[in-house]
């Protein structure tokens, strides 16, 4: 072990929070960011439904959970996989939250649509700032389009980001989408850290434009969700130009392949 990694050990057993979440078995010192942020800005209300995205190991399902208790559901996703937490009302998907399969797959387990999406998910951490940095805000952004696709009317969405120069870009477009917009840092947050959070209030229920002026969006626009969502948007305003009326049955089925379907039976209707 490196002088680097035993001061860090060092450290992390000093760590107020480090201490607080061991004592209570919580999963992650990370817990305490979200109850602070929940007792501030109210997020997540008892039996909500809660989607956390980038969940694992698994400390702020723990969180959610004993604030929905066991009213409300509470759905993780993570590239990784996570340990059951031992309750009928939370469950875990193990995915990657860019692609369109895994919000299938959340939409899939949700009784309905959610009060509370909630975001802690981070990129490998390289060490170059600026790399680090375009990362975040891309995932960040994936974030705020599955809230988009996920939340009910007047929902809640949290999510991490870390600081630099497309910040203020990244709040301006959160800002479409919510009545309300705070950043805040909570006090388990280490003051080292460059991360800090955005509160949406009450989800305006808009769908997510993926044709906004933005440089965030430049950044997201070779993730595969995006990709088949400029897709869909392309094929709908060809139909649209068309004159043919496209019924859109929610977001399980999948629409890219039921479009297709009907270019199909359009053509070879023109052909008889
Ligand atoms: C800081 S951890 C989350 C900690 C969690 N809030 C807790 O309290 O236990 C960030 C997580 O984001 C996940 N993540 C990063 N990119 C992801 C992606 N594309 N899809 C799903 N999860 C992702 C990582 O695997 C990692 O587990």
């Amino acid at each position: 072990m490196g002088r680097k990694d035993k001061r860090w050990i060092l450290q992390r057993k000093k760590d107020l929070y480090y201490q607080l979440a061991k004592k209570n078995k919580y999963r992650s010192r990370a817990v305490y960011k979200l109850l602070q942020l929940n007792e501030k800005f109210r997020i997540i209300k008892e039996d909500d439904i809660v989607v956390d995205l980038g969940c694992a190991p698994g400390g702020w399902l723990q969180a959610a959970r004993s604030i929905v208790g066991e009213g409300g559901f509470v759905v993780g996703v993570d590239l990784q996989s996570v340990k059951p937490l031992g309750y009928d009302n939370v469950i875990t998907i193990r995915g990657d939250m860019t692609k369109r399969e895994t919000l299938e797959k959340i939409t899939s387990h949700l009784p309905s649509k959610a009060d509370v999406v909630i975001s802690d998910a981070s990129p490998n951490i390289t060490g170059v700032w600026d790399v680090d940095h375009s990362k975040s805000v891309e995932l960040t952004t994936v974030s705020l389009i599955l809230a988009t696709k996920l939340l009910k009317k007047d929902g809640n969405f949290v999510v991490k980001v870390f600081q630099g120069n497309l910040f203020n870009n990244y709040v301006d477009l959160v800002r479409n989408y919510f009545k309300k917009v705070y950043i805040s840092k909570p006090r388990a947050s280490r003051e080292s850290s460059a991360e800090v959070y955005v509160i949406g209030k009450g989800f305006l229920g808009k769908t997510f434009d993926m044709n906004i002026e933005s440089p965030v969006l430049t950044l997201v626009k070779e993730c595969p969700l995006c990709k088949d969502e400029l897709e869909e948007r392309r094929e709908k305003n060809r139909y649209k130009s068309r004159g043919v009326k496209l019924t859109v049955e929610g977001e399980k089925g999948s629409l890219i392949k039921k479009i297709k379907k009907m270019r199909k039976t359009v053509k070879s209707l023109q052909t008889i």
